[in-house]
């Protein structure tokens, strides 16, 4: 694995040990200093400088030492895309990581020996996270982040975003209720899916162009490219199609019929029709409901295997279970949803979810 290492002068002595040990099991080791024990240094230096290279994906964790490790994690912290843990035990170590996804890990050279730190580092580099709850708790942690410091979304991770405008939470929880009609089911799934498309198409690339005013010469925008595609998964994602329409009229849209089969939940593909330039555009990949995640992964792949460069999936409601599967076939795609849900039920349904959004849409039930 690639590790970012770091010390100020306090946890030099064990960052050094730290840094041979993991080297010797065979690690590539990124050392971003301190260079001695003697001569004074800033923490929050070598923790920013750590952190923003695990932000930027240059290495896959870090291990940061300090007197008490408090400093370094709380420096870190500061990073977009940095999620350090100050584990000074085995335990923490191995919760920071099944629980809290922790990218960094920060240690107290003065309070643990070169023996600790060599077994909570190996404990930690080794557990993985244990995603279900834990992701919908992560990703709020994370949604939060975004807010603060939006422009984090170079580093090549797919998000989840969730758009959680009062006007969009105030209509989710009207599809939401059984007794909601299948006529103003329809007509809210196409407005909530309109008022989404501005936060989906916020990075689209734009160029400049010279217009005239009535007034004098001036500069604007326009969009760059062959701009977009949308690609509703069959059934249920028919239903945002006009609502994201109604805001980017010029979208070409595919088809991608997919099924779950009620016994196995495995998507089932029937139908395929996609824009021939489907490689110069960005893929919205459009369905209502990230349950096991299968169908929207299946979709992506399907995109992807005809040409698709830059794919985001657009969902409702999402569950944990869906996020991951889908983050762990395709690290590379952003999934926007309105609402992140609990867990799934024994049928696959989501928790509180809906109901089936095709049936609801299509008042087939
Ligand atoms: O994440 P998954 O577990 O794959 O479940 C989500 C899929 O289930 C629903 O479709 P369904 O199979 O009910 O078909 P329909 O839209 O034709 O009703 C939904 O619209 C998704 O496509
Ligand atoms: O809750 C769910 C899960 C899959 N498909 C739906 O329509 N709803």
């Amino acid at each position: 694995m690639k590790i970012a290492i770091g010390s100020d002068h306090a946890g030099f002595p064990v960052k050094s040990a730290l840094k041979a040990h993991l080297c010797e099991k065979g690690h590539e080791v990124i050392d971003f200093g301190t260079d001695s024990d003697s001569v004074s240094c800033d923490y929050p230096d070598v923790a920013f400088a750590v952190a923003q290279s695990v932000a930027a994906r240059e290495a896959e964790r870090g291990i940061l030492v300090c007197g008490s490790g408090i400093g370094m994690s709380i420096a870190a912290n500061k990073v977009p895309g940095a999620y350090a843990a100050l584990c000074n035990t085995p335990e923490l170590a191995v919760l920071s990581r099944q629980h809290n996804n922790a990218n960094i890990l920060s240690l107290g050279g003065r309070i643990i020996s070169e023996l600790q730190a060599y077994e909570i580092a190996d404990l930690w580099l080794d557990t993985n996270f244990k995603g279900n709850r834990h992701e919908r708790r992560v990703s709020k942690i994370k949604q939060f982040e975004e807010k603060l410091a939006p422009t984090y979304s170079s580093s090549g991770e797919g998000r989840i975003v969730i758009l959680d405008h009062p006007l969009v939470r105030h209509k989710v929880s009207i599809i939401r209720d059984k007794n909601t009609s299948v006529k103003e089911f329809r007509e809210l799934v196409q407005e909530i899916a309109g008022l989404m498309v501005y936060e989906i198409t916020r990075n689209l690339p734009l160029v400049k162009i010279e217009i005239e005013t009535p007034i004098e010469k001036t500069i604007g925008y326009t969009l760059e490219g062959k701009k977009l595609a949308i690609v509703p998964v069959l059934r249920a994602g028919l239903g945002m199609v006009d609502g994201i329409l109604q805001v980017i009229p010029n979208a070409k849209v595919g088809h991608i019929g997919l099924y779950r089969d009620p016994e196995t939940l495995e998507p089932v593909e029937y139908y395929c029709k996609l824009p021939s330039d489907i490689n110069e555009r960005d893929i919205f990949i459009l369905d209502p409901m990230l349950a096991t995640g299968g169908s929207a992964a299946a979709a992506i792949s399907l995109v992807k295997s005809r040409g698709a460069r830059k794919v985001t999936l657009v969902c409702l409601i999402a569950a944990p279970e869906g996020v991951e599967r889908v983050h762990q076939a395709h690290p590379d795609v952003d999934i926007y949803a309105a609402a992140l849900d609990n867990y799934l039920n024994d049928h696959g349904y989501i928790v509180p979810g809906l109901g089936d959004a095709g049936d609801r849409l299509f008042g087939t039930k």
